[in-house]
């Protein structure tokens, strides 16, 4: 890297006397003037800081690794200076001049429809020749990579904005041309995801198929050895670094100033307790952020806390929406919409998945439930708040104890945080209201074996992912504090995993004459195929098939009661032999009965609901 370009800014910006260095007619050469339009029409005044640092670096011949705090004008930064110089060359039918990649869909969305706008303002004369963009996405089956060809020869677009994994189906078609005479532009955006592990290989690949003879640009809020070991993969030619520094009383800091950036120490169920009272206070009035953003470790965690977060955030005063990657494209895509649109308050619940470069200028909260596995998604999380200026607030949790070293590695990484204190104070005695919120859990996983499956799940994915942490030596699985984690998922036993060996764990209130069996699904048809494996396995343990028996064909409902017969007979053998058994063994017995009983009761059932229902379930 030969050249540093760092540029210092306190926000909010300083006047600068005349001529303004901020002033988008001060860059050399000019911007077209349809792009002046288009930049007073959709209100960006002026250049922010990282724009000024890099517009003319990057317009001109050189390549660029800009390292500027979340919500800083990075896009435009690349943007401007992407359009400029294409709009001074000709385009040719089906080759790709620049290329924008960005590592989740979600963004490339954002990206696309940040370019468009820009785009719409070129000159009607031009425009039929102008310069067009695609959207290429992964995952979404109304927009295969069939249909991205199609659409590639239809409108022989000159820039492509794509996540790596379609995009590099799309170069892979020998229609779609990428010369050294026409292309002109590689942009990574949060280019050290890009260059993380996960998208390594891919992003090489796409790489190698690119001319040599091209401006790159890597864009993101955390510039780390990643991307700098990165440069060489991608292709940069002794680039600048640009590093655009926050200061706050003369103290450098990587996040915004107008973020106000907190933590609260606080044991896992009572986090409930404090997220209750910073959403719902009790006194008012009260404003609630329109919104917010809670991210949690895990998708399974997301899966979970879609269902419980309603027991102590009320649906009458936030809409939750659930987000993450293992959802379907269709999901994600209705969900982040439907988050992005409302206009009363939300709260998206999601995973890092929405980490990175979303610009939702209403996000005044962020609640991290945890901190990240990776320390450097950290500012990204906390930026979704308090962009371009406006004020914001984040909140981090963090358990008592050894969790606390993490406020010092945050504070040697230039990103403070302070200690939170809510008007009104919280509750005197908040053990005990989480004490109510665990309860309400428990009864709630309770009443449906699918939601305590996803209770177990998400303990178990969340133990994992903190094993993940980069920084183990603070966040130490052997130090988990097991009851009040499980109290914290609603579990009613402990979930059986590795991690859990050889230690016991009291559970507490909530769990009592709690038999495992004896937990049913809501969803009927799952309900009827538990209780049907069950005999199954009664009669496996406990009889023998007699010759004649009736076969497979014979009606469930009809089966399940002989063997519900059955069952009720051995209940009474085993009942007669059950005195001087060991505890263990009558806990066993009371199980069965417990299944017994179930079985009646889908008897019962089987007479209420009356026959084709039932009956499809065989
Ligand atoms: N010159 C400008 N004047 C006013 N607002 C601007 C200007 N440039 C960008 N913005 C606004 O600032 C917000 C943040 O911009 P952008 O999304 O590019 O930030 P970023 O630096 O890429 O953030 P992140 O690191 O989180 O991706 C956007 O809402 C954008 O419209």
């Amino acid at each position: 890297m030969t050249t540093t370009a760092t540029a210092t800014t306190s926000e909010p910006q300083p006047t600068s006397p005349p001529p303004d260095p901020q002033s988008w007619t001060s860059l050399n050469p000019p911007l077209a003037p349809w792009l002046h339009t288009a930049l007073s029409t959709l209100s960006f005044p002026r250049m922010t800081p990282v724009q000024a640092s890099t517009i003319p670096l990057f317009q001109g011949n050189k390549d660029v690794v800009v390292e500027a705090v979340t919500g800083s004008g990075k896009t435009l930064a690349y943007l401007l200076p992407l359009i400029q110089r294409l709009s001074s060359s000709p385009s040719r039918r089906h080759h790709v001049r620049a290329i924008i990649i960005i590592p989740t869909r979600e963004l490339a969305v954002q990206i696309h429809s940040v370019l468009t706008s820009l785009l719409q303002f070129q000159p009607a004369a031009a425009a039929a020749a102008g310069l067009r963009a695609q959207l290429l996405r992964g995952g979404s089956s109304e927009v295969n990579p069939r249909a991205d060809l199609q659409a590639f020869l239809r409108d022989s677009p000159d820039i492509l904005v794509s996540t790596p994994g379609r995009l590099e189906e799309l170069l892979g078609s020998r229609y779609v041309f990428v010369s050294g005479e026409t292309f002109e532009m590689l942009v990574l955006d949060e280019a050290d995801r890009l260059l993380d592990l996960g998208f390594r290989e891919v992003l090489g690949r796409i790489i190698a198929r690119l001319p040599k003879q091209r401006r790159t640009g890597l864009f993101s809020a955390s510039v780390t050895e990643a991307v700098v070991g990165g440069l060489v993969r991608s292709g940069l030619r002794n680039p600048v670094k640009v590093v655009v520094k926050v200061r706050e009383q003369d103290v450098e800091r990587r996040i915004p100033v107008s973020l106000e950036n907190n933590y609260i120490i606080s044991p896992y169920p009572q986090r409930f307790v404090h997220i209750q009272h910073i959403l719902c206070p009790p006194s008012a009035p009260f404003s609630p952020p329109l919104k917010s953003i809670i991210y949690l470790q895990t998708c399974a965690s997301v899966d979970l806390y879609t269902s419980l977060f309603p027991l102590f955030i009320p649906r009458s005063k936030y809409t939750l929406h659930p987000l993450h990657g293992q959802q379907s494209p269709k999901t994600r895509a209705q969900t982040f919409t439907s988050f992005l649109t409302s206009t009363t308050p939300s709260i998206l619940l999601t995973t890092d998945l929405a980490a990175r470069g979303l610009d939702i200028p209403e996000v005044d909260l962020v609640l991290q439930l945890d901190p990240p596995t990776d320390p450097k998604v950290f500012l990204h999380r906390c930026g979704r708040a308090a962009r371009a200026g406006r004020r914001g607030r984040a909140v981090l949790f963090l358990a008592p104890g050894r969790e606390e070293e993490y406020l010092a590695y945050l504070s040697i990484r230039k990103t403070p945080v302070t200690e939170y204190h809510s008007h009104p104070p919280p509750p005197t005695d908040p053990a005990q209201r989480a004490g109510e919120i665990v309860q309400a859990f428990r009864q709630k996983t309770k009443q449906d074996k699918a939601l305590h499956d996803k209770s177990l799940r998400g303990m178990v994915s969340w133990v994992r992912a903190y094993g993940k942490h980069a920084l183990g030596s603070i966040f130490r699985v052997q130090e988990l504090p097991w009851r009040e984690l499980a109290e914290a998922f609603g579990v009613l036993w402990m979930p059986r995993m590795p991690e859990l060996r050889g230690i016991q764990v009291d559970l507490g209130r909530g769990v009592e004459g709690v038999v495992r069996r004896g937990i049913g699904y809501k969803d009927k048809k799952r309900e009827a195929a538990r209780l049907a494996k069950i005999v199954e396995e009664g009669e496996e343990k406990g009889g023998r098939k007699r010759k004649g028996e009736k076969g497979k064909t014979e009606a469930w409902s009809n089966k399940t009661a002989q063997k519900a017969v059955r069952e009720v007979r051995r209940e009474k053998r085993k009942k007669r032999r059950i005195a001087g058994m060991s505890d263990e063994k009558k806990a066993k017995e009371e199980e069965w009965k417990e299944l017994v009983e179930e079985v009646k009761k889908v008897k019962r059932q089987k007479g209420e609901e009356e026959g084709a229902q039932f009956e499809d379930m065989v």
